[in-house]
C-alpha cells in the first residue's frame, strides 16, 4: 500500500497480526518460529501467554503436530492464537494486532489481555496497536483511536486497571522429547501411494477406469501388433540368412530385459525422490507466493530464501541424475547391441567361409542392417510393457485422487427429500459421537440434544470445545468415525444423499470468503434469484452501498465501512449544515420515496469482486454471507461466529434482523461474544466435545456454572 500524502516515520521493528491468519502446512512449532531461532524459554512463555498449552495436550504430538494448509485441522480460535504466538515471538518494538480477540472465548480473551497485551503482559513495555470491535476493552487502553468512514479521531485516557486472573493454561506443558514422537510429526508431504501398487493393480485399476479401455486398447493393439510383426519379420530375415543365430535371440532379450529393469529401478527411485522433493519445492513455492507478505513482514527473507535455494538445488541435482541414468541406459543398450551385432556379423562371415559361399559386400551390409533393426525392435518390445505401465500409472494416480476421502453418496435414489422438506426445523442428536481421525480423540462425545422447531439456540464454550464440529456434523461435512444419529423433522439425515440434503440448511461459516467475479455471482452463483431479491437482501443487511458506486473502492472510504458508518456520516453532515439546509433535510427526510432497488444503483451487482477477500473487510464478507442466507429462506440456519468481525452496534442490528427474518426458523448461533446470544431461547455450553450446560440464559446465570463464569470474566469489572 502506498502513502498518498503527508509524512510518516517509523522507528523500530514492527510486527503485524493479520485478521485472517495465514498458516503454512508444517508443525505448530515451525509456524510459530517462522524461520527464527528456537529460544526454548521464550517460546514456551509465548505459548503459555497465548493460552495454547492446554490445546497441546489434546494434540497427538504436542507442538510438533502438523497443522494442515491454512490450519484446516484446528479450530478458529486455535488458528487465531497460533498467529498471535508467531507475532509475539518475533520480538519486535511495535505490534499491530488486527482484531486478535474476536475468535476466542471470554476466558482466553482475558488471559491474552493479561498475559500479552496489557501492561502485565509480555508486550507490556512495547507500543501496541489493537484493532477491536469489543467496546468493553476500550477502557483498558491508553488511547482510543476511532476510524469512521476514513476520518480518524484520537482520545487519550487513563487506562482502567482491572484484577488479573490466573485462568487458562496456567501450567506450562513441557515439550515431548522429539525422539519419542512418531513419524507423522514431519510436515505432511503428499504420500506416494502409487509406489506401493503392483503392476497388476495398475493394469486392473486402469482398465476399470471409465473410457480407458475405449482409448487404450486399440492403441495398444495396433502398437503391439505392429511391433511384434516387425520383430518376427526381421527375425525371419536374419534367421533365413543364418539360422544358427537363433541362439542370440534369447541372449538379446535377456540382456535387454536386465538393462531395462535395472534402469527402470534407478529412474523409479529417482522419480520417487523427485516427487517428494517436488512437493517440498511446491510447498516452498506456495510459501513464496502466498506467504510473501508475511515473510517480508517478519523480516525472515534470508531463511526462506536459503530454503528456496536448497530446494531448487535438490530439484536440479535429481533432474541431472535422472537424465544421466537415462543416458547410461541408452549407452549400455547401444554397447550390448553393437557387441551382439559384431558377433553375429563375424559368425555370418565365418559361416560363409566354411561353407565356401562367396560373400558379397551387399549381403553383409543387408545382414548387418537387418540385425540392427532386429536388435532395436527387440529392445523396444522388451521395454514396451514398462512404457505402458508408466502411462497407465497416470490413470492410477487420477483414480487414487478421486477415491481419496470419498464423501457420502451425492444422491440416494431410494431416499430423496420432497421439495418442501424439512416440514419443520426440529433437530435431534441421539448418542452422537465423532472423531476427526481413527487415531484422534473424540471431538464430540455422546451428544443427546433435542431442539424444537423455531427455537433460537446460542452455542458457547471455550475455544476448541467442539462448537464448529457440532455445526459440521449437522451439515454432514464429517462422514467417517461417527456413531449415533442426527434427525431433522424425525428423519435420519444420514439416509439422504448429501447433494439432496445440504442445500436444505442455511449457514454463515466462521470464515466467510468471496469468489472472484461480481457481487451478483457471489450472491447467486447458480442464477436462482432475480435482481429484486438480491437487492432486497442487500438492503436488509445494509450492504447495498457496497455495490452502489466507485466511492467504496477508494481505500480510505472503505476503511471500517459497516452498517452504521453511513449513519455516522449523515450525523456529521447534519451537525455541519446551516439552519436552512437542516430544515430542507428535515422535510426531505419525511417525503416518502418509493425506492426501486434495481434503479437504486444501476449495474451495481456487476461490480467486480476480487478472489478471496474481494476487496471487502472481514465484517462485510460476513454480512454478504447473511445476504445469501436471507435470500434462500431455509428452515434451519446455523451462524458460526457470523458476526464476530463486526462492531457491537452492527451485531445488535444483525441479531435484530435475524430475529425478524428467521422468526419461524430454527437458528443455531455459535458465538464467543456473549451479547450475541443473550436473547436466545436456550443456550448450550460446550466443553471438551460434550454438552456441559443447557438452559435459558437466566437459568444458566442462576446456576453459577461455566456460563456464569464466562459472563463474569468478560465484564472486566466495569
Ligand atoms: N479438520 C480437523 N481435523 C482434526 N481436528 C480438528 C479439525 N477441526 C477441528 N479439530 C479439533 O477438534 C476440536 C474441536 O474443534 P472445533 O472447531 O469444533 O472447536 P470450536 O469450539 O468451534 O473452537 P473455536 O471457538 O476456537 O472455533 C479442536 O481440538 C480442534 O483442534
Amino acid at each position: 500500500m502506498e502513502m498518498t500524502g503527508g509524512t510518516g516515520r517509523l522507528v523500530g521493528k514492527i510486527a503485524y497480526l493479520e485478521q485472517q491468519p495465514w498458516i503454512m502446512n508444517d508443525t505448530l512449532r515451525a509456524n510459530i518460529l517462522f524461520g527464527r531461532e528456537y529460544d526454548e524459554k521464550y517460546y514456551w512463555e509465548v505459548l503459555h501467554a497465548c493460552a495454547l498449552t492446554d490445546d497441546l495436550e489434546m494434540w497427538p504430538n504436542s507442538d510438533m503436530t502438523v497443522i494442515g494448509e491454512n490450519g484446516f485441522n484446528i479450530s478458529g480460535g486455535q488458528r487465531a492464537r497460533l498467529a498471535l504466538a508467531r507475532t509475539v515471538y518475533s520480538r519486535a518494538d511495535i505490534y499491530f494486532l488486527d482484531d486478535p480477540l474476536s475468535a476466542v472465548d471470554a476466558i482466553v480473551k482475558r488471559h491474552i489481555l493479561d498475559n500479552i497485551i496489557l501492561s502485565t503482559g509480555i508486550l507490556g513495555n512495547k507500543l501496541r496497536f489493537v484493532t477491536t470491535n469489543a467496546d468493553n476493552i476500550l477502557p483498558l487502553c491508553n488511547q482510543v483511536v476511532t476510524i469512521d468512514n476514513g476520518y480518524v479521531s484520537v482520545r487519550a485516557q487513563t487506562p482502567l486497571v482491572h484484577k488479573t486472573i490466573g485462568t487458562a493454561s496456567a501450567q506450562k506443558t513441557k515439550p515431548k522429547s522429539v525422539d519419542s514422537m512418531d513419524e507423522t510429526l514431519q510436515p505432511a508431504l503428499p504420500t506416494d501411494e502409487t509406489q506401493g501398487t503392483t503392476a497388476q493393480q495398475v493394469y486392473s485399476n486402469s482398465f476399470t477406469a471409465n473410457n480407458t479401455i475405449v482409448y487404450l486398447v486399440p492403441r495398444l493393439f495396433t502398437y503391439d501388433c505392429s511391433q511384434a510383426a516387425l520383430v518376427l519379420l526381421l527375425a525371419y530375415r536374419v534367421l533365413l540368412l543364418a539360422p544358427q543365430l537363433l541362439i542370440f535371440i534369447p541372449v538379446l532379450v535377456w540382456t535387454s530385459r536386465v538393462a531395462s529393469t535395472r534402469i527402470s529401478q534407478t529412474t523409479d527411485a529417482i522419480a520417487k525422490l523427485k516427487r517428494s522433493s517436488e512437493s517440498m519445492y511446491q510447498r516452498v513455492q506456495s510459501l513464496a507466493n502466498n506467504g510473501a507478505q508475511m515473510i517480508r513482514l517478519f523480516g525472515v527473507e534470508p531463511f526462506f530464501t536459503s530454503q528456496y535455494i536448497k530446494c531448487t538445488e535438490d530439484e536440479t541435482r535429481l533432474e541431472a541424475l535422472k537424465s544421466s541414468s537415462e543416458d547410461y541406459a541408452y549407452i549400455l543398450q547401444k554397447l550390448i547391441g553393437q557387441a551382439i551385432k559384431s558377433v553375429m556379423s563375424l559368425l555370418y562371415i565365418a559361416k560363409a567361409k566354411f561353407s565356401g559361399v562367396e560373400l558379397r559386400s551387399n549381403d553383409l551390409a543387408g545382414f548387418q542392417e537387418s540385425t540392427s533393426l532386429l536388435i532395436k525392435h527387440v529392445n523396444l518390445t522388451v521395454k514396451f510393457p514398462r512404457v505402458v505401465l508408466k502411462a497407465l500409472d497416470k490413470v492410477n494416480e487420477f483414480r487414487d485422487f478421486a477415491e481419496r476421502d470419498p464423501e457420502a453418496p451425492y444422491v440416494v435414489d431410494s431416499c430423496r427429500p420432497s421439495a418442501q422438506w424439512p416440514p419443520n426445523g426440529k433437530i435431534e442428536f441421539r448418542n452422537f459421537s465423532m472423531k476427526y481421525g481413527a487415531d484422534q480423540g473424540y471431538a464430540l462425545k455422546n451428544i443427546n440434544l433435542a431442539i424444537n422447531s423455531g427455537e433460537k439456540i446460542g452455542i458457547v464454550g471455550r475455544t476448541g470445545a467442539g462448537k464448529s464440529s457440532l455445526a459440521k456434523v449437522l451439515f454432514r461435512l464429517i462422514h467417517e468415525h461417527t456413531s449415533g444419529s442426527i434427525l431433522i423433522a424425525g428423519q435420519d439425515i444420514s439416509e439422504f444423499g448429501v447433494g439432496d440434503y445440504r442445500p436444505r440448511l442455511g449457514m454463515i461459516p466462521q470464515e466467510s470468503s468471496m469468489f472472484g467475479g461480481s457481487i451478483r455471482r457471489n450472491l447467486d452463483p447458480l442464477n436462482q434469484f432475480d435482481i429484486e431479491e438480491m437487492w432486497g437482501s442487500m438492503i436488509k443487511c445494509n450492504m447495498a452501498k457496497c455495490a452502489s458506486s466507485n466511492r467504496s473502492s477508494k481505500v480510505n472510504r472503505n476503511i471500517g465501512y459497516d452498517i452504521d458508518s453511513g449513519e455516522a456520516l449523515k450525523k456529521r453532515q447534519w451537525q455541519k449544515a446551516s439552519w436552512l439546509k437542516r430544515v430542507l433535510l428535515f422535510i426531505l427526510k419525511r417525503v416518502p420515496r418509493p425506492v426501486s432497488p434495481a434503479k437504486l444503483v444501476p449495474h451495481g451487482l456487476d461490480k467486480p469482486v476480487k478472489e478471496c477477500f474481494g476487496g471487502f473487510s472481514s465484517g462485510q464478507q460476513q454480512l454478504f454471507g447473511l445476504c445469501r442466507v436471507i435470500m434462500r429462506k431455509r428452515k434451519i440456519i446455523v451462524l458460526d461466529e457470523a458476526t464476530a468481525n463486526v462492531d457491537l452496534e452492527t451485531d445488535k442490528s444483525v441479531q435484530e434482523l435475524i430475529r425478524k427474518e428467521f422468526k419461524d426458523c430454527t437458528v443455531l448461533t455459535i458465538a464467543h461474544r456473549l451479547e450475541t446470544i443473550m436473547k436466545s431461547d436456550r443456550i448450550i455450553v460446550m466443553d471438551k466435545g460434550t454438552i456441559a450446560e443447557i438452559g435459558t440464559p437466566q437459568e444458566l446465570l442462576a446456576k453459577d456454572g461455566m456460563f456464569a463464569q464466562l459472563v463474569k470474566t468478560s465484564d472486566f469489572g466495569q
